[in-house]
C-alpha cells in the first residue's frame, strides 16, 4: 500500500507567514556539504498545540529543532518562531522559548531551589502582565515534583529527579514554546512514564506550545495532539494519531484457502471483499484471515527501509509487506 504525503502545503509566497502559528516553516532546507538533510519542510505548530516530530535516526529531527531554536543556520527557506526569524532572534525572543537539554552536569554542588532562583532572574526583565516571569521556584518545584528536593544538592539527585530538574530549568521563564529533543532517550520504563506524566501536566496548563522530537511512535501518540512524520528530510505524513491510523489502514490483506489452495489478496474494503468472496464461492472458502496494517506496521516498515538506505524517492510512505 502506498500512502501519499498528506501534509497541507503551506503558502510559499514570502511574507505570508502567520502569527497564529508559534512555529511556521516554508520550504525549509538544510544541507551539510553535499548532503541534503532537509529537503523542503513546511511545518506549522499552532499556539497551545503539542506536536511530535517523529522520525527514524538521521531523519533530520535535530537539525530541524536546532534551526527553530536559533542554534543552527538553515541553508534555505523561511522560518518564523513566535513571529521572529530565529536567525535574528534577540534576547527577548529567547526569553519566550524554553529548551530542555539532555541532562547537564554543571552546578553539581548547587541546591535545587538556589539554581532555579538564579536562572529565573534572567527572565525577570521580560515579565509582562499576561505572563509573569519567572516561575517562583517553590511553585515550579511543586509543578515538576521536586518540592522535597528543594535543598538537595544537584549532584545527589537521582536520574529521574535530574530529568525533572532539566524540565524545570527549561520552563523557569514560563516559555510560550517549549522544545524537547528526544526527551526520553535512555530512560527506563518507569522514568519514561513519569516524564510522560510531567509533559501531560505541562500541556494541560495550556500556556505552552510544545514541540518534541522522538523516534518512538508510542511516545508520539501518547504525548502529542498531532504527529508529523519526518524521513529523508521530508514530511511524510501529518495528522492526529487517529487520522494517521485511518490514512494508513486503507488496504487490508485477506488470506484464505479455496478448495484447499491458499490465496492472498488486498482490498480497500475488506468487508465488501469477503462478502463477495462468500457470495461467489461459499463453502469452498476456508482459513479466512483479515489483517489491516496499523500505523505501527507502516512506521516500522518505513524505519527499516529508511535505515537500510532503500529510500531514494521519499515522496511517499513505503509499501507494507507482511
Ligand atoms: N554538523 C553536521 N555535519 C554533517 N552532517 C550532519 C551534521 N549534523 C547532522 N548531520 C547529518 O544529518 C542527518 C540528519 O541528522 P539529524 O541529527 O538532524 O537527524 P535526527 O532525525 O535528529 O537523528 P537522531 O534521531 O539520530 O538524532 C544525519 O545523516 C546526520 O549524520
Amino acid at each position: 500500500m502506498v500512502v501519499s504525503a498528506t501534509h497541507e502545503a503551506a503558502p510559499r509566497d514570502a511574507g505570508r507567514l502567520d502569527t497564529e502559528f508559534v512555529i511556521e516553516t516554508v520550504d525549509l532546507r538544510m544541507r551539510y556539504g553535499a548532503k541534503d538533510v532537509l529537503c523542503g519542510v513546511d511545518l506549522r505548530v499552532k499556539r497551545g498545540e503539542v506536536l511530535a516530530l517523529l522520525g527514524p535516526n538521521g531523519a533530520g529531527k535535530t537539525s530541524t529543532i536546532e534551526i527553530l531554536e536559533g542554534f543552527r543556520l538553515r541553508s534555505a527557506g523561511e522560518v518564523k518562531v513566535l513571529g521572529i526569524d530565529p536567525a535574528n532572534g534577540d534576547e527577548q525572543w529567547r526569553s519566550r522559548i524554553g529548551i530542555v537539554l539532555q541532562s547537564w552536569r554543571d552546578h553539581g554542588t548547587w541546591q535545587v531551589r538556589e539554581l532555579l532562583n538564579h536562572l529565573g532572574r534572567y527572565y525577570a526583565p521580560y515579565s509582562t502582565t499576561d505572563r509573569v516571569r519567572p516561575y517562583r521556584a517553590d511553585e515550579l518545584m511543586e509543578l515538576v515534583g521536586l518540592t522535597k528536593q528543594a535543598t538537595a544538592r544537584i549532584g545527589r539527585l537521582s536520574g529521574g529527579q535530574r530529568r525533572r530538574l532539566d524540565v524545570a530549568v527549561g520552563i523557569v521563564g514560563k516559555p510560550e514554546l517549549l522544545f524537547l529533543d528526544e526527551p526520553t532517550v535512555g530512560f527506563d520504563p518507569q522514568a519514561r512514564q513519569e516524564f510522560h506524566e510531567l509533559v501531560h501536566q505541562l500541556s494541560g496548563l495550556g500556556e505552552t506550545s510544545i514541540l518534541l522530537t522522538t523516534h518512538d511512535l508510542a511516545e508520539a501518540e501518547k504525548l502529542s495532539d498531532r504527529i508529523v512524520i519526518l524521513a529523508g528530510g521530508r514530511i511524510m505524513a501529518d495528522g492526529t494519531a487517529a487520522e494517521l491510523g485511518r490514512q494508513v489502514a486503507g488496504q487490508a490483506e485477506i488470506k484464505y484457502s479455496r478448495n484447499g489452495q491458499s490465496h492472498v489478496d488486498t482490498a480497500d474494503d475488506a468487508t465488501a471483499f469477503v462478502r463477495q468472496l462468500f457470495a461467489e464461492h461459499g463453502d469452498e472458502i476456508g482459513d479466512l484471515e483479515v489483517h489491516k496494517p496499523s500505523l505501527e506496521d507502516i512506521y516500522m516498515t518505513m524505519v527499516r527501509e529508511f535505515e537500510a538506505g532503500q529510500w531514494t524517492d521519499t515522496s511517499t510512505l513505503p509499501e507494507v509487506t507482511q
